[in-house]
Formats: C-alpha cells, structure tokens, sequence
C-alpha cells in the first residue's frame, strides 16, 4: 500500500503527477499560443498554410495517443512510456527553439528544424497523455472511488492552471523580450521546453512512491486478432450455425470469455463516443477567438475592441514615443465585448462538466489491461473535433456568424443523439467483474473442467 496524503486517502505520488501533467500543458499551450504567428511573421508562412499546419499538428497531438497507449498496455507499461516519451518530447522541443534562431541556417533549415520538432513534440504529448491520466487513477486502492473522481477534476484544474497561465506568459515572452533584433521566438519556445524537462524531473522524483501495473502482454494485437476472428466465423457459420447474441460472441471458441467480456466493455464506450468530436470543434473554434482578442488589445493599448468592428491602426512617434491612432474600417454594432461574459462561463462550465467527467468515466470503464487504451479513445474525440474545425470552419470560408450557429445547431443535435444512447448505457464495474473472473477459475480449477475464462 503507498503512502497516503496525511488523513485522507489521497497516495502522495498524485502530487507528482499532477504537477508533472502542469507544467507538462504549460509547455504544450505555451508553445502552440504562438504557432500561428511563428508560421505568419518567422517563416513567412500565408495564413491559410499556417492555419492548415496548426490545425493538422492539434489533430495530430490527439491521434498521437493511440500509440503511446499501445506501447504503455502492450509493452512498457505506463511509467516507461511516460519516461521515454517525454525524452522524445523534450527533443522535440529543443530542435522547435534551435530553428527559432534566426542565426541558426537558412529559412528552408529553420522549416525543417520546425516541422521536425513539431513532430516529435505531437509523438510526445500525445504519447504519453493517455498514460498520465491513466496511471494517475493506478495510484488509488480498488475501494478508494470517490477519491479518484476527485482526482479527475483536480488533474483537470492542472491542465487547464498550465494551459491558461502558458497562454498569457509566452506570447508577452515573445512581443515584449527582444533577441537578434526582432521578437524572441527562441526564448519563447525555450521556457516551454525548459518546463517539459521540470516535469519529467518531477514525474522521476515520484518514481519510489507510484504503484506500477506492469503491461499484460500483448493486448492490441489479441484484441484485434479476436475481432477479426469473430467477423471471419460470423460470416463463414452464421448460415447454418443458431444465431449469437452479440456478433464478437463468435469469437467464443478460439478466445477466453474474459477477453470477449472486456472488448465488449470498451467497443460500447467507443461507440458511445462517436458524437463527442463535435463538443470539441465548437470549443476550439470559441477558444481560438477568445485567445487572440486579449493579446492584440493589451499590445496595442486600445482598450477593449468593440463587437464586429475592424480597425487600422497607425503607429506614429510624437516628442519621442510611439502613439497609436485607430481609424475604424469596419462600423462597430454598439454591443459591448462583455455582452460575451455570460456565454463564456457557460461555455467553461459545459467544458469543466464535460471533461471531467469525461477523463473519469474512461478510466472507471475500463478493464485493468486497457486502461490507457481508453483514454486514448477519449482523446480521439479532440482529434476528430479538430478534423471537423479544419472542413467545415476553414475549409468552408463560411461568415463567422453562420459558422457559430451551424456548430452550435449541430453540436445541440448531437447533445440529444449522445442522451439518448447514453440513456441506454448501462454501468460496469470492472473491478466486480475481475473478481468474478477469479472466482469463476477457481471454482473451475476446483471441479476439473476447462473452459476458457
Ligand atoms: N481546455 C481544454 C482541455 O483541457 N483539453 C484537454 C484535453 C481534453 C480532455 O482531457 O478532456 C487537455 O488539453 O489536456
């Protein structure tokens, strides 16, 4: 048993991991705050490339973890593959810094250096994400249930404490701090990376104090080889043999019914997941607006902008200092900026209910060998929410009001599919049934007769 928080049932080692998990979104969101303007005013990127590329590196980081679980469940378990992922990650974000130096080669250099790092740092964060979370819930005793659930929403208030604090500080790291005579980029992605070393440091400072589950062979692939096998008998006996319950069911006789039991458990969590991408694309579409509105008005001293208005501002120098004069190009509509508040803390909390919940059912749901396995399917639904930003929102060029309302129209439809098949979800407690699974061989080694549990 491992040492506990004094009083609660709290291990210790959850402190390392959810300062690991900041300073670890600290560094991811610190970096990506300034990926947009790095690709437009560095490389000299047009905007439409330079969205393309932020968007496909987003997807990216999500699709990523599918890998880093099935390294972690089928091979090194949980804690290595954070450790040698975050190695990964850390490369990745040294060779994104090196290519942020303008002494450092040639353009076409510091767009390999980039692309390079950018892909490391995706294989990275999204390798190891699945496993934090996952590792994370390992840490509490069977019994301990309510602790962990509070241990979802503190790992989420990391999360979001790393990606709000990096989102401020790292893009006035780069405006106000100048390096080889221009903003420094360099320096920039350089905290973001010196931050994603303190959080391995940190998750190895745990190392004597976290319960490790070590992998159960390889899973994916029996997983994969088992449902290939029920679809290949389905369609070869089903003509002639009774009818099943459930499709994987034909699988029976070559696979244990523990292993049958368990794919069952995660293809109905995945399914349940399906509508789930379209909560993200409306997020990310709100945040993204969200992010740069703060930035340009505290740069450029204008106050707060006012809703629908454009503007050009020219910077002129009077008796010595630089004074901005706005001339608006496009008439304001007279609503206030924080006419927005409301649908921003609606937004927040739909997000805070969503996610934690979320992040906390996909581990509760799963069985012990893949664990990972279904974080990273939750995962998938970030990645897919930003493949549909990237069609419908910048593949479309509809106007900003239409594509508001077609998210927010879409995302309500998808609100009452997700309701009712979660209606009809019914609880499993894997914890229950890998008891049963024991006493079941027990009672079946007992009584001499073998049959695949
Ligand atoms: N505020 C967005 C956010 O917290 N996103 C998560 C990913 C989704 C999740 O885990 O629910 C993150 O960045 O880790």
């Amino acid at each position: 048993m491992g040492k506990k928080i004094f009083g609660t049932n709290y291990p210790v080692s959850i402190c390392f991991i959810v300062v690991n998990e900041f300073c670890e979104r600290f560094s991811y969101y610190g970096m990506k705050a300034l990926l947009t303007l790095y690709f437009l005013t560095y490389l000299k990127w047009d905007k439409d490339l330079s969205t393309a590329v932020y968007h496909a590196f987003s997807g990216l980081c999500y699709f990523t973890p599918i890998l880093g679980a099935f390294i972690a469940d089928s091979w090194l378990g949980k804690y290595k593959t954070i450790i040698y992922l975050s190695i990964v990650y850390v490369i990745g974000h040294v060779v994104k810094s090196v290519g942020a130096i303008p002494t450092v080669g040639s353009t076409e250099l510091h767009i390999a250096l980039s692309m390079s790092g950018l892909i490391l740092i995706a294989l990275g964060t999204g390798g190891i994400k699945p496993c934090v979370a996952a590792f994370g819930g390992d840490q509490f005793d069977e019994e301990h249930t309510t602790e962990r659930q509070k241990f979802f929403s503190i790992f989420y208030m990391s999360i979001n404490a790393g990606s709000f604090l990096s989102t401020i500080i790292t893009p006035i790291l780069r405006g106000d701090v100048k390096c080889f005579g221009g903003d420094c980029y360099a320096l920039a992605f350089g905290v973001p990376a010196a931050l994603m070393v303190v959080a391995l440091v940190v998750f190895i400072a745990g190392s004597s104090l976290y319960k490790r589950t070590p992998p159960q062979g390889n899973v994916l692939w029996e997983v994969c080889n088992c449902i290939g096998f029920a679809l290949k008998n389905r369609w070869n006996k089903s003509k002639h043999d009774p009818p099943k319950k459930h499709w994987l069911d034909w699988a029976e006789e070559k696979y244990s019914m523990r292993l049958i039991q368990e794919i069952k458990m995660v293809l109905r969590v995945l399914v349940l997941y399906i509508p789930l991408p379209m909560f993200w694309a409306l997020f990310d579409q709100v945040v993204k607006r969200l992010i740069f509105l703060p930035l340009v008005t505290s740069k450029l001293n204008l106050g707060l902008l006012d809703f629908g208005a454009c503007y050009t501002v020219i910077l002129t120098e009077e008796a010595g200092k630089i004074v901005p004069h706005k001339i608006e190009d496009v008439k304001a509509n007279n609503v206030h900026i924080a006419y927005q508040i409301p649908q921003y803390i609606l937004i927040t909390a739909g997000e805070v209910m969503f996610s934690i919940t979320g992040l906390e059912f996909s581990y509760s749901q799963a069985p012990a060998n893949m664990k990972s396995v279904l974080q990273a399917g939750w995962l998938l639904t970030v990645a897919f929410g930003n493949v549909i930003v990237l069609i419908v929102a910048e593949g479309a060029g509809l106007e900003q009001w239409i594509e508001f309302l077609l998210f927010a129209c879409l995302l309500l439809g998808v609100c009452i599919i997700f309701s009712v098949m979660a209606h009809f979800y019914t609880y499993v407690d894997p914890e229950e049934m890998e008891k049963l699974y024991l006493e079941n061989s027990i009672e079946l080694n007992k009584t001499g007769k073998s049959t695949k549990m």
